[in-house]
């Protein structure tokens, strides 16, 4: 099963602990990543990590594509609701995508664990 993990500068610490706290739930996952988000994971767990394109260069649009595919079983995306970006119409995009494809998104904390949680669900049942 293939997940993709997407943080905001300012969320990416919270996607750090929450990967550091999650780390063997998150092992079991094929995981890709937008480039900065996957390279501080990376840098702080360890875990395996496709890196895409940084988000403003098109890496929510590769991570789009993947859904577009049925590539891509499930996003948690920590997005900064404070700060305007740049590639905004990108993440519109990728939020619709995963609306169409019925892709379990989580895009806050709070959801994060209940996304993860459902998706190992699905895992336990698949084996
Ligand atoms: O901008 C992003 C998502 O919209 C994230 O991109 P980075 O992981 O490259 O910072």
């Amino acid at each position: 099963m293939r997940l993709a993990l997407i943080a905001h500068d300012e969320k990416k610490p919270d996607l750090i602990s929450f990967a550091e706290e999650r780390q063997a739930d998150l092992e079991r996952f094929e995981l890709m990543a937008t480039g900065t988000t996957g390279q501080r994971l990376i840098d702080a767990t360890g875990l395996d990590i496709e890196r895409k394109q940084s988000g403003p260069l098109g890496g929510d649009m590769q991570i789009g594509a993947e859904i577009a595919s049925e590539t891509c079983d499930g996003v948690i995306f920590l997005r900064d609701p404070l700060t305007a970006q740049p590639h905004e119409p990108d993440i519109s995009a990728l939020l619709r995508i995963c609306d169409v494809h019925q892709t379990p998104l989580a895009t806050n904390l709070a959801s994060a664990d209940a996304v993860l949680d459902e998706l190992i669900r699905q895992l336990d049942g698949e084996e």
